[in-house]
């Protein structure tokens, strides 16, 4: 038994990411107690953002098969959970038929992040113990990975964390292309549905620092991630990729939609005032993420896109599937000039 423990540590501890290290411990403590139901808790309030993420989470069905559950963002949560997140205690409920659901908070430098959901039979102090140890255990780790995937000064997600990240997303994407071909004849698709990549940098942003030094620029920088945080949705990946620009990796959605979401971000930071500063602008270069493109290919894309936006008076956004279009208006345009 002792064997087995050391072993689970070192398999939890063996992670090099987040996303790894909440399958281990779930895992974890399925191996070592019976549970009918364990998942993971992110508060998204600690990250800017709002609403609450169900995160790993195994389920045993009637037939006692394990279930994997899908990541998903709760509009609206259990009183026990609610609780739970805010007065960072655990919560128990005993119910009359001997099984128990128990809610334990995980903290992050001493704040409430998230929670661990666990339903099962009743647990003897032994398990206890463990359960709780396991969680402290994941705790400690989750605090050194946090501080690795993300930047020191905004708090987003890190340039080194984004090419493991889009890779995920892309195999996902994927299953769900052939999910959804599959299931074509019985459903109704939307074909323009699909991710996006974003890149939004400052414009002028050296002369920011220039004028009211580097931390007033630090300042500038701070507030633009948080209102990135809270403006998009906490499914959208928002990572710090150096300097002044940001990129963002958006869930499938139309074309339509993307650009009223990010004329929309674009206008309000236009008009929002920040210290120092009387305005801030910024420009934006976007491009499609379909299942088969390389994610470098599709940042080269959007590099291109934003190089546009600069070139052509900053301040706007601008799609790649749209600068040769503009590029063959221009040069229509100039032929029109010379005729006269
Ligand atoms: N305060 C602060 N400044 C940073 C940080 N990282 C990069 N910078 C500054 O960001 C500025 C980027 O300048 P440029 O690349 O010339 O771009 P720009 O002035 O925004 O001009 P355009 O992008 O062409 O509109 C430089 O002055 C960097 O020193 C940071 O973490 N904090």
């Amino acid at each position: 038994m002792q064997e087995e423990l050391l072993n689970s540590v070192v398999k939890i501890t063996k992670t090099r990411d987040v996303d790894s290290l909440e399958f281990s411990l779930v895992s974890t403590i399925h191996e070592f107690i019976e549970c009918k139901e364990i998942i993971i808790y992110k508060n998204l309030s600690e990250f800017n953002s709002s609403g609450v993420e169900r995160s790993a989470s195994l389920r045993v069905d009637e037939e006692n098969n394990f279930v994997w559950g899908e990541r998903d963002i709760l509009t609206d949560t259990s009183q026990e959970l609610a609780s739970c997140l805010h007065s960072a205690c655990s919560i128990n409920i005993q119910n009359k038929n001997g099984t128990e659901q128990r809610w334990i908070p995980v903290l992050l430098n001493d704040k409430p992040v998230g929670a661990i959901y666990i339903e099962c039979n009743s647990l003897c102090s032994h398990q206890q113990v463990m359960i709780n140890a396991f969680c402290r255990i994941y705790e400690n780790y989750l605090t050194i990975l946090n501080e690795n995937e993300r930047d020191k000064l905004t708090g987003l997600l890190n340039r080194q964390t984004f090419d493991r990240k889009i890779k995920m997303l892309m195999e996902r994407q994927l299953n769900d292309h052939f999910k959804i071909k599959a299931e074509k004849t019985n459903r109704k698709i939307h074909d323009d549905s699909t991710s996006w990549l974003a890149i939004i940098d400052i414009d002028h942003f050296k002369a920011v620092n220039d004028t009211y030094g580097h931390v007033c620029g630090d300042e500038v920088l701070l507030l633009l991630a948080q209102r990135m945080s809270s403006f998009f949705r906490a499914s959208d990946l928002v990572f710090r990729f150096g300097g002044e620009e940001f990129v963002i990796v958006f869930e499938p959605t139309t074309c339509a939609m993307i650009t009223k979401r990010l004329e929309e971000f674009r206008q309000t930071i236009h008009e929002t005032d920040f210290p120092f500063i009387k305005q801030l602008t910024l420009s934006i270069g976007a491009a499609r993420m379909s299942p088969y493109d390389f994610p470098i290919s599709v940042i080269e894309n959007a590099d291109k896109a934003l190089y546009y936006a600069k070139e052509h008076g900053r301040d706007q956004l601008v799609f790649y599937h749209q600068i040769n279009k503009k590029q063959s208006i221009a040069a229509k345009s100039d032929s029109d000039i010379e005729l006269f």
